[in-house]
């Protein structure tokens, strides 16, 4: 997720302009690829979408463990989420916002 991080976070203004801009809330926004933490729920929660879709870690608990490692990858991801959003002062999903990222740009300014 980090390098597909970088590559939304680098394009979050026209992600914002011409994906979220252009449904207009008449369709889901939901971001698919790469979500493997549930840090990277939270990045892409926090720079719009209203939901994530997981392909191959559910694939990965699927091999392993069967039905029970598909529902442990799913608890470990909502875990995760969980200790994220705690650690950034979010009781619940609505309060994920883009202040809680930063951009590549605007990290300098973070670090003073
Ligand atoms: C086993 C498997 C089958 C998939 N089949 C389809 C498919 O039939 N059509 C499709 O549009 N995407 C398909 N995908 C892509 C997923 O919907 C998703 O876009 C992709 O796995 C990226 O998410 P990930 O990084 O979490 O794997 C498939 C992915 C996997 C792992």
């Amino acid at each position: 997720m980090s390098l597909y991080f970088s590559a939304c976070v680098l394009a979050d203004s026209l992600y914002k302009r011409y994906v979220v801009g252009a449904v207009e809330g008449k369709v889901p926004d939901l971001f698919d690829g790469g979500i493997r933490r549930g840090t990277d729920v939270f990045k892409a929660l926090a720079i719009g979408a209203q939901a994530v879709l997981i392909g191959r870690p559910a694939v990965y608990g699927l091999a392993a463990k069967g039905e029970y490692g598909v529902k442990r990858v799913i608890e470990m991801l909502r875990d995760e989420l969980e200790l994220t959003m705690a650690l950034s002062g979010c009781p619940t999903l609505n309060h994920i916002s883009r202040k809680h990222v930063r951009t590549k740009p605007e990290r300098p300014r973070s670090m003073l």
